[in-house]
Parts: structure tokens; C-alpha cells; sequence
């Protein structure tokens, strides 16, 4: 299959001829029913903590496929659902041609306008994202949702304002200023969903452990704009817009909530 992509001919309904894994039990994204979740007290037994740094100057990517921060500090999070420690690699998002869809979970049913993907690699048993990728243990994503408001988010602020220096695919710069990604978490992240799933785009590896927080950030409209203005390919190539693979079947798995 020549590469995957989110098209007629190469979206998520045809990644399975290529992997497998996409028909597998424990795959993402999934819709979030709350009254289905489980409220299990062991996940505020032992809270989850984040210990982000400040990124000195973070990478900043245009993959092709959505925008992407690779982080180099040592950002760690542990607790909740997780066992051991977990370590930042990168973070990135999913969004729609329109507020009306974008992000990969779902609530009850409802798109939000993006996502936003904090992706970390158990780094207690792994010493690398690479070797974590596919191990069931592997991986932590924190999923966010994004929601439009008439004020910009100033964390983001950073990297919607220059956007437009990595336009296009292959494209990026560094940060300039120290960024440290916990200005970006929702201000209440005692409150979330948990399940055992798998990354969203090929190759789909069943090994991650989500956290998806109810509350969710705001955006303005502008932003959404900035995001919906990069490319996929080079100059006058189509722009990177409905990134985000619909929801796939919860099947046996339970969904936990860490409140009630
Ligand atoms: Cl840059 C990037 C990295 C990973 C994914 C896929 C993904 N897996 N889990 N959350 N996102 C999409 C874009
Ligand atoms: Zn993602």
C-alpha cells in the first residue's frame, strides 16, 4: 500500500490491509460513554503526577500528518493507571476542516474541534521509545480535547504564532523561548478516563495506556485556523485537516474513570 494517509484511498478504513493490528481488541481511538465507566478508587490512591521541565528549545515538525514537538528534558509523569515512570518524547494533535469535527475520541458520541496527544514511553522498563513502542506496557498518551472560546490559549500561543514557519512537510525550527508542555495540560487533571489501547495512526502497535481528561483546553478560533493552514507536502499541497481516525469498538475492554 503506497503510504497511509487520511484519503478516500489510503484512509483508516484501508490501513488494515497493511497492518493487521487495526482489526485488532485493543485499539484507539475509542467513544467515551461516561455512565459505561467504572469509577476504580485505586486511580486517586495513587494520584497522577506530572514532573515536566521546561524544554530549552523545543523542535518544532511538520511530519506531513499533523505538527509535532519533540521533547529532549527529562518530563516524567507516574501513578493512576500507570506502573513505573513514564517519559515525554513528543507531543502533538489531531484537528478538523471545521469545528464540528477533529479530535479521535470521542464524548458520548461528540467530535470535539482537535486533540491533543502528549505521548510518553515507560522509561522505568524501556530505554527508549523506540523499544517501547510495541510492548503492551509501553507507551502513555494523554488524550485532551480541545474546545473553541473567543481567547487564544496562551501555551499554545507559542507554537500557533509561528505556525507558519513549518508549513510544509519536513519543515522545522526550534523555539526560542523555554517551553515547558504543562502549560498546556487542562488546569483539573484529577479528573480522566483510562483504558488499555493502541496508537491511532499505522503501525498502530497495541501499547499504550490512555489518559483522557475530561476537562477539556480552549483555543480561539484564530488558532484553529493556524492549524487547518498547514500542508501536508510541499508548497500547494493539500492542508493537513480531519487528521483523526474515527472511534473503534470498546469490545471487552473497561473503560475506568478516576471520578465519579
Ligand atoms: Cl506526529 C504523530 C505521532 C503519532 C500519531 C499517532 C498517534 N497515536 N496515538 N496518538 N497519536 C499521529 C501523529
Ligand atoms: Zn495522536
Amino acid at each position: 500500500m503506497a503510504t497511509w494517509g487520511y484519503g478516500n484511498d489510503n484512509g483508516p478504513a484501508t490501513w488494515v490491509k497493511s497492518f493487521p493490528v487495526a482489526a485488532g481488541t485493543r485499539q484507539s481511538p475509542i467513544d467515551i460513554v461516561p455512565t459505561a465507566a467504572k469509577c476504580d478508587t485505586k486511580l486517586t490512591e495513587n494520584p497522577l503526577t506530572v514532573n515536566y521541565s521546561p524544554e530549552p528549545a523545543m523542535e518544532l515538525c511538520n511530519p506531513g500528518l499533523s505538527v509535532k514537538a519533540n521533547i529532549k528534558s527529562k518530563s516524567v509523569i507516574k501513578g493512576g493507571p500507570l506502573e513505573g515512570e513514564y517519559k515525554l518524547e513528543q507531543f502533538h494533535l489531531h484537528w478538523g476542516s471545521a469545528d464540528k469535527q477533529g479530535s479521535e475520541h470521542t464524548l458520548n458520541g461528540k467530535m470535539f474541534p482537535a486533540e491533543l496527544h502528549l505521548v510518553h514511553y515507560n522509561a522505568t522498563k524501556y530505554s527508549s521509545f523506540g523499544e517501547a513502542v510495541d510492548k503492551p506496557d509501553g507507551l502513555a498518551v494523554f488524550g485532551i480535547f480541545l474546545k473553541i472560546s473567543d481567547k487564544p490559549h496562551q501555551g499554545l500561543k507559542s507554537l500557533t504564532d509561528v505556525l507558519s514557519e513549518v508549513q510544509y512537510k519536513d519543515k522545522s525550527i526550534n523555539i526560542k523561548q523555554e517551553y515547558n508542555p504543562v502549560c498546556l495540560l487542562p488546569d483539573n487533571i484529577n479528573k480522566y478516563w483510562t483504558y488499555l489501547g493502541s496508537l491511532t495512526t499505522p503501525p498502530l502497535c497495541e501499547s499504550v495506556t490512555w489518559i483522557v481528561f475530561e476537562e477539556p483546553i480552549e483555543v480561539s478560533e484564530d488558532q484553529m485556523k493556524a492549524f487547518r493552514a498547514l500542508c501536508c507536502g510541499e508548497c500547494g499541497s493539500a492542508p493537513i485537516v480531519d487528521n483523526y481516525r474515527p472511534p473503534l469498538p470498546l469490545g471487552n475492554r473497561q473503560l475506568r474513570a478516576s471520578f465519579q
